[in-house]
């Protein structure tokens, strides 16, 4: 397993070119926020808006339109239930991110089953939260597209059958083989397991340990493979790390960090990134950040 370093940041956050519009930086259609999860979505779509995807909508449950256009008015939205609705946005979308906040029921299966039913081979799809632990519970195969899958210890037993005491390296590896999509295992120093081998992030701490911190890493990633689509796999491992590199940087000078306070800070870390090692040097980790 190989340590991620900050490189990784300098290699997918690059200039974005001049001749281009927000077309140039990818779609994303997020999928979730049931009646009792809003915030779980806003958080994933502010997030992905805040990575620099160029265009974001959220398919959600209605009543979570409000909060989200009072928070992000960036997103569009549209009714998760509305089936020609779902069906058009998923057909014009680059990256989909689906899961945050969906919740179980028996509408969230049913929407759920809608955007398996319908996403590409060409198209990125995130996976996340109530999306795999619906998948797990009702054995639901995998969908087309290059999948993301970025289960919680639990959610992973749930996925893999591993149960989380013996979720070790070889385990994980075997069963990311037979998903065939990449596997971000979120815990401390969490661990990314692809095509192309196994990272393991060094960086990262307690101080994250609150709600809303997964979901906005999904909408990081999202965010990231929209927008820098010819570097792969490499936006999920540079979004995974650019996650915790903000954690521990709020984290100097607080208890706790909040999930939105990395959604924050996300334009001007990225900004350091861009300007590459000189400001590096000095520490772009240490240096301040707008949160
Ligand atoms: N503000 C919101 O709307 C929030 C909505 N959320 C959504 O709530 C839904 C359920 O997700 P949850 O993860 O809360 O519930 P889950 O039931 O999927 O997982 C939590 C259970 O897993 C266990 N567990 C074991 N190891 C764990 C680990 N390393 N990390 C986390 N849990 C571990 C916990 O003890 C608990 O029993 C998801 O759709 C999620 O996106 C959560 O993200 C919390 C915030
Ligand atoms: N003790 C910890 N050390 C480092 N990172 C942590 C710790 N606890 C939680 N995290 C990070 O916070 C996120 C939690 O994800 P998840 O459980 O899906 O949150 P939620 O669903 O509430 O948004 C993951 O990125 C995980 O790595
Ligand atoms: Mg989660």
């Amino acid at each position: 397993m190989k340590d991620l370093t900050e490189q990784i940041l300098q290699d997918v956050i690059t200039t974005r070119p001049q001749e281009s519009f927000k077309g140039t930086f990818g779609k994303v259609l997020l999928v979730g926020g049931n009646h009792q999860f809003g915030g779980a979505i806003i958080m994933a779509a502010t997030a992905a808006v805040n990575a620099g995807a160029g265009l974001v909508t959220v398919a959600c449950d209605l009543v979570n339109r409000t909060a989200l256009h009072a928070r992000l008015p960036e997103a569009m939205v549209i009714d998760f239930s509305n089936q020609a609705a779902l069906l058009e946005m998923l057909n014009g979308v680059d990256t989909i991110v689906v899961g945050p906040g969906l919740g179980e029921e028996e509408q969230s299966l049913a929407v759920l089953k809608t955007v398996f039913a319908n996403t590409k081979p060409t198209q990125t799809v995130v996976i996340d939260g109530s999306a795999i632990t619906l998948m797990a519970t009702h054995q639901l195969a995998a969908p087309a597209g290059h999948l993301v899958f970025t289960p919680h210890q639990m959610e992973w037993q749930r996925l893999s059958g591993i149960p989380i005491k013996d979720q070790a390296e070889a385990l994980n590896q075997a069963a990311q083989e037979k998903l065939g999509g990449t596997v971000v295992l979120k815990r401390h120093h969490t661990e990314i397991y692809t095509a192309n081998g196994t990272f393991r992030l060094p960086i990262g701490s307690a101080a994250q340990a609150v709600g809303g911190m997964g979901d906005t890493l999904a909408g990081m990633v999202g965010g990231f493979c929209a927008q820098f689509k010819e570097a792969g796999n490499q936006a999920v491992l540079a979004a995974v790390y650019a996650h915790s590199a903000i954690a521990d940087q709020i984290a100097k000078d607080q208890y706790i960090v909040l999930p939105t306070q990395i959604a924050t800070a996300l334009p001007s870390f990225m900004k350091k990134v861009e300007q590459g090692p000189a400001t590096h040097h000095i520490g772009f980790l240490g240096g301040e950040l707008r949160c």
